[in-house]
């Protein structure tokens, strides 16, 4: 796990609101749809109150009418009966399309806001998004944005549709109740009101806490769940380890349960505040006005808590939206570590200059000092080293995931550091020493570097890395299934992969950093030679500490020896 994520849970400060910014900015191009939903709140809610309302109206008109003939007989039940059937279909309407609209419009929102977020993360360097657990990067785009899609249809929409059809309802009771009866809504809107920042302060231990604690569990869970295979091996390690997830599971239930709780209270609190107004009406009113109006208002004051408690609830959420918010700003708060430029020279060939390059992963220990060496174009260069002295460090360099903290180096007679993103892609292929496969055929891996390769360039580079006869064995051939990762191919198949798949670009220089791991001496020394043979004209650097093939290149350098 890493320290940036472990430190930005345990001791996080109260996540300003300022942090829900970005996503308010993304909502601006669905003003339109929250519109329409703030629209059909409105109407629901109006629908919801004055349904009951009139019915409670309606009841004791009836009831009171019926205490005598003359009265039971001129009284109206039709038109009631009527409005009663048509608020009820209103209300039945107006939420299930509140509720298209406003699904539509988080739906919309979602996405943007991951297409966002995923722009931000892509020109970050594998080591900014490398201090991400895989489980936790994941929990961020996934459960932390579902929190914030709440902000709007769970929180600001239903709290302004209250504040609206409050201050309506004290235009209605200012009316109906003499003597003050708009200060009923007034005072309701006013208590409501005061909970927010109490909810506020209150919600931010419990909510940063079940934020945090949910992301935990899921690391200790897909920790515990990827190690199983080597764990299994180590009776203590592994009850350790699923002693770890069932203390993150209690930890992040215990948050849950505490999270939950402070809602729970909260609609009580709604719930209870309406009663307190209805009484209160009822007190104050009792007998001066109609009493089938009376109760209609009474009624109608019990029906807004249905109204209220849901925005509440949302408040509620607020303090876990802003803790949310700030864990994707964690991410999208980073400056990239390398910003290329939109456009830039392009290389003349494919020479490789490398000048007085110095670099360090951290500050005490410096990897690289002063290192220089030249790779004519179509030159074949074979770098050696001891294990530790730079070689992964310099592939990293050259790809640009990494700056030197001085010195440069230069491609085709353009600064690495000019060269446009596309460019630098274009003029080099890397096979990197941590081989990877993603989840599809071995065709869809290879056709990650060549999109619109062809079955038969695919198997010319499949047999360069000595791979052709094994696949077209496979019943499947090209379009066998690889799991994730690679898992279901060998360790050397799985390398040899990742070297095929930089073959394939034919690009005017190619890196493969220690393309001979897993091979028997004899298959190394093949492999040097047939991929000596394919890039002929062409610059190849090949990385390894073992000795096979070293003969084969023109140019020899011992990283830990020659520079410096
Ligand atoms: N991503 C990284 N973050 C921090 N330190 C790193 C990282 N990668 C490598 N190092 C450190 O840099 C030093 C050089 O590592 P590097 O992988 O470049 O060596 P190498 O010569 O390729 O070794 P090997 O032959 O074992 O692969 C090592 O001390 C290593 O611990």
């Amino acid at each position: 796990m890493s320290e940036r994520t472990e430190s930005s849970e345990s001791t996080g400060s109260p996540a300003p609101l300022a942090v829900l910014r970005p996503y308010l900015r993304l909502i601006q191009g669905l003003r339109g749809w929250y519109a329409l939903s703030l629209l059909l709140g409105l109407v629901t809610l109006v629908a919801t109150v004055g349904l009951l309302a009139l019915s409670g109206w309606f009841l004791s008109a009836a009831a009171v009418a019926g205490l005598s003939l003359t009265t039971a007989q001129a009284f109206n039940f039709f038109y009631p009966g009527a409005g009663v059937r048509g608020l009820a279909l209103t209300r039945t309407a107006g939420r299930w399309a509140e509720r298209v609209v406003s699904h539509e419009a988080t739906f919309r929102l979602l996405a943007r806001v991951r297409v966002w977020l995923l722009a931000r993360l892509f020109p970050l360097s594998p080591r900014q998004v490398g201090v991400y657990h895989g489980a936790d990067l994941l929990q961020r785009f996934m459960r932390d944005v579902e929190q914030l899609d709440g902000l709007l249809p769970r929180l600001a929409l239903p709290a302004l549709a209250l504040t609206l059809g409050l201050l309506l309802l004290a235009l209605v009771l200012g009316w109906a109740l003499p003597g003050g009866g708009a200060l009923v809504p007034l005072t309701l809107l006013a208590l409501l009101m005061a909970l927010a920042p109490l909810l506020w302060h209150l919600g931010q231990p419990s909510s940063r806490a079940w934020v945090a604690r949910r992301a935990v569990l899921r690391r200790r869970l897909i920790d515990a769940a990827d190690g199983a295979g080597v764990l299994a091996f180590h009776a203590s390690a592994w009850s350790a380890a699923r002693n770890r997830a069932l203390a993150a599971s209690t930890a992040a239930l215990h948050a849950q349960w505490q999270h939950e709780r402070l809602g729970a209270f909260a609609r009580a609190g709604a719930i209870a505040v309406c009663g307190l107004a209805a009484w209160a009406t009822l007190l104050l009113w009792g007998g001066r006005v109609d009493g089938p109006l009376l109760v209609a208002i009474v009624l109608l004051l019990l029906g807004l808590a249905e109204i209220a408690a849901p925005v509440v609830t949302g408040l509620a959420e607020l303090p876990a939206m802003t803790h949310a918010a700030q864990r994707l700003d964690d991410i999208t708060g980073q400056t990239p570590d390398v910003i290329p430029p939109a456009s830039g020279p392009q290389p003349v060939d494919g020479t490789v200059d490398i000048h007085g390059l110095d670099f360090a992963w951290d500050a005490h220990t410096p990897v690289l000092r002063g290192l220089t060496l030249q790779v004519p174009s179509g030159a074949h260069c074979f770098l050696s080293g001891p294990s530790g002295c730079g070689k992964s460090s310099l592939v990293q360099l050259l790809a640009r995931f990494e700056r030197p903290t001085q010195g440069q180096i230069h491609l085709g007679g353009a600064a690495l550091d000019d060269l446009d993103e596309a460019t630098l892609r274009r003029t080099l292929a890397v096979s990197s020493q941590f081989a990877w496969a993603r989840q599809g055929t071995l065709a869809d891996n290879l056709r990650i570097a060549v999109p619109d390769a062809t079955p038969e360039q695919m198997l010319q580079v499949l047999a360069l890395v000595g791979l052709a006869d094994t696949v077209t064995a496979w019943p499947e051939g090209l379009d066998t299934w690889i799991d994730e990762g690679g898992q279901s191919l060998s360790g050397g198949q799985l390398r040899r992969l990742g070297v095929a798949r930089a073959l394939l670009r034919q690009a005017p220089i190619t890196v493969l950093d220690e393309p001979t791991e897993g091979l028997d001496d004899a298959a190394a020394e093949l492999l040097a030679e047939r991929i000596c043979a394919w890039n002929v004209g062409r610059t190849l650097i090949w990385i390894s500490h073992r000795p096979q093939g070293r003969a084969l290149f023109g140019q020899r350098v011992d990283l830990a020896r020659d520079p410096a």
